[in-house]
């Protein structure tokens, strides 16, 4: 069996069409476009890839973005003060700060210093609270866009077991809530789980997100099985790959998600989303 593959480049292409189209009807009846601002402390390279990727984005869709490229030795009250400022900005209506922040900074402080409002990655205590309890929110975007795949299958969820291979604060546990409201008997794995073979042997829905090249040989995957390869993983000869064997896995998987051109897109398109949200919901 050769796996469909999921197309992540060109559902975010969808979703991005008609964030576009939204925006463009928003101009038209007087009001402002969505704004974005994207904050980056330090030179990490693959940091300023994604942060660009997300400048591009939304611009491509019309709205505002503002860049804020903070040197590497930035202190964390003048993040601080530069959030409240933006949590201020009538023009703003999303606040992303690039994870991982330099070490000096304590990024969970930074997070709450985000208005709830204007936390378009979805990381703040009190969007996760709202999300653990079903209030309509800004969700965390990688998970979100995932949902958008696994829907794109047109697989139901209800009664799916689904095992996320990761459990960090922006990928796998959001992950797991988001799959538990859809239905799903869910298992989450980390680094202390056993005999994690035997776990993702039994996934109708596989969720990879733990930053290690090829960490899930094909031949574990249950036959038919849906998988969102989450990692993001460069290797020396400048090859981007997953967390999932690839070649392998397709030949089990029922639907597959390629890296490039899976998750990725679709996290930018998610945050695209809720800035839009953001703007419609909060800041009209
Ligand atoms: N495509 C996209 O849009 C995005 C891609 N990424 C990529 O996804 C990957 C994961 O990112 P992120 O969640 O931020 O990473 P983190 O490093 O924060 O989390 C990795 C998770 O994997 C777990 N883990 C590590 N080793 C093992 C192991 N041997 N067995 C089981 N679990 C293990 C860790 O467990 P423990 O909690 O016990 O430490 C942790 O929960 C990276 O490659 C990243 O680049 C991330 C965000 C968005
Ligand atoms: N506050 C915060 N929010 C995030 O959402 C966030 C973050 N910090 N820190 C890092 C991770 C990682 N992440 C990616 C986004 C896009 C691609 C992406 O566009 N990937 C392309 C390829 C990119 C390339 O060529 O390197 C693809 O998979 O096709 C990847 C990874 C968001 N993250």
């Amino acid at each position: 069996m050769t796996a469909q593959i999921i197309d992540g480049k060109r559902i975010a292409a969808e979703v991005r069409e008609y964030l576009q189209q939204q925006t463009t009807r928003r101009v038209a009846d007087g009001k402002r476009a969505p704004g974005l601002a994207v904050i980056l402390v330090g030179q990490d390279p693959a940091s300023g890839v994604y942060v660009n990727n997300k400048r591009k984005a939304c611009e491509q869709v019309g709205f505002v973005s503002r860049s804020y490229d903070l040197p590497e030795n930035t202190r964390q009250d003048q993040l601080l003060a530069l959030i409240d400022e933006l949590n201020d900005a009538k023009d703003i209506d999303g606040i992303l700060v690039q994870l991982p922040l330099p070490e000096h900074i304590d990024s969970a402080s930074v997070i709450e210093k985000i208005n709830p409002d204007k936390d378009v990655d979805g990381f703040h205590p009190y969007n996760i609270g709202r999300l653990a309890q079903r209030i309509p929110v800004l969700s965390p975007c990688t998970p979100k866009g995932i949902m958008t795949l696994v829907r794109s299958t047109g697989v139901r969820t209800q009664g799916l077991h689904a095992v996320i291979v990761g459990a960090s604060n922006i990928v796998g546990r959001p992950m797991g809530l988001e799959l538990l409201l859809a239905g799903c008997t869910t298992t989450t794995c980390h680094r202390f789980t056993k005999d994690l073979q035997q776990h993702v042997a039994q996934a109708d829905l596989l969720i990879v997100a733990v930053g290690k090249p090829g960490f899930i040989p094909g031949d574990w995957i249950k036959p038919g099985a849906i998988v969102i390869d989450v990692g993001i993983n460069r290797l020396e000869n400048g090859k981007l790959v997953g967390d999932v064997d690839f070649e392998t896995a397709k030949e089990q998987a029922g639907f597959i998600t390629p890296v490039p051109g899976g998750v990725g897109p679709m996290t930018i398109a998610s945050l695209l989303e809720n800035t839009l949200f953001a703007c419609e919901q909060y800041h009209r």
